[in-house]
């Protein structure tokens, strides 16, 4: 994709991760965040094998879709074979469809596969996994996501040795002269957030900061 953004503005997007959300409240605290302003939403998938935690379904997708169709449906992948789900996701009516690079030994047909059916596509690098696996995929992917915590569970301390590897990527983008966005997950909050947006992200997912207190809004006026 070509450069189209003009250089010098760095107004960061927010997507709130719903695995923070009181999970018997989803509606409500959907709505929440929509009454902020917020028009995505960061939804993480676990199998229990890629990851030892379990998280929402394609069904769970289909019906915040249904209930929510304006709200992006950002899809964060933590499973081994994610090639033998992303059609649910698809169909479920994902807007975009982020996979660990660890978990699949043909990330760029994936992608191609996701791109295909106009769905875009993201890569998600571990903490672990160097920024030099994206080299050949940088042309085709949306989105590049680097952990800052190792994957499977919210609430954890953000791993801010991470944004040596953010500042990298932004700088791959810039040599390259090509565009995508580069996200941030976990442990994002009022005090880590400064050092996410100096490294060059352009997406920060924040989870439970923005959902475990009382007031979203407030929260999220903190960050941007
Ligand atoms: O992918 C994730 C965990 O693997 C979550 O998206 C992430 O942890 C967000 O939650 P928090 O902001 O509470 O860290
Ligand atoms: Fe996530």
């Amino acid at each position: 994709m070509l450069k189209s953004k003009e250089k010098g503005e760095n107004k960061m997007r927010i997507m709130p991760s719903i695995l923070g959300a009181n999970s018997l409240e989803l509606h409500k605290e959907i709505a929440r965040a929509k009454e902020s302003g917020i028009n995505g939403l960061h939804i993480d998938v676990m199998d229990g094998h890629f990851v030892p935690n379990l998280g929402f379904t394609a069904q769970n997708v289909k019906e915040i879709k249904q209930n929510f169709p304006e709200m992006e449906a950002e899809v964060h992948l933590m499973v081994s074979h994610p090639e033998q789900m992303i059609t649910d996701f698809i169909d479920a009516g994902a807007d975009m469809i982020e996979f660990h690079f660890e978990s699949t030994t043909n990330a760029y047909y994936l992608v191609q596969q996701i791109k295909k059916a106009g769905v875009k596509a993201g890569i998600v690098l571990s903490p672990a996994t160097p920024v030099s696996v994206v080299m050949s995929l940088i042309e085709i992917v949306d989105q590049i996501l680097i952990m800052t915590v190792n994957p499977g569970f919210g609430g954890q301390a953000f791993i801010k040795e991470m944004m040596s590897k953010v500042a990298e990527v932004a700088q791959l983008k810039n040599a390259q002269n090509t565009d995508f966005e580069i996200e941030v997950d976990g442990g994002v909050n009022d005090q880590t957030f400064e050092l996410v947006k100096k490294a060059g992200a352009t997406v920060a997912v924040s989870g439970s900061y923005l959902f475990k207190g009382n007031n979203f809004h407030e929260r999220l006026s903190r960050l941007v």
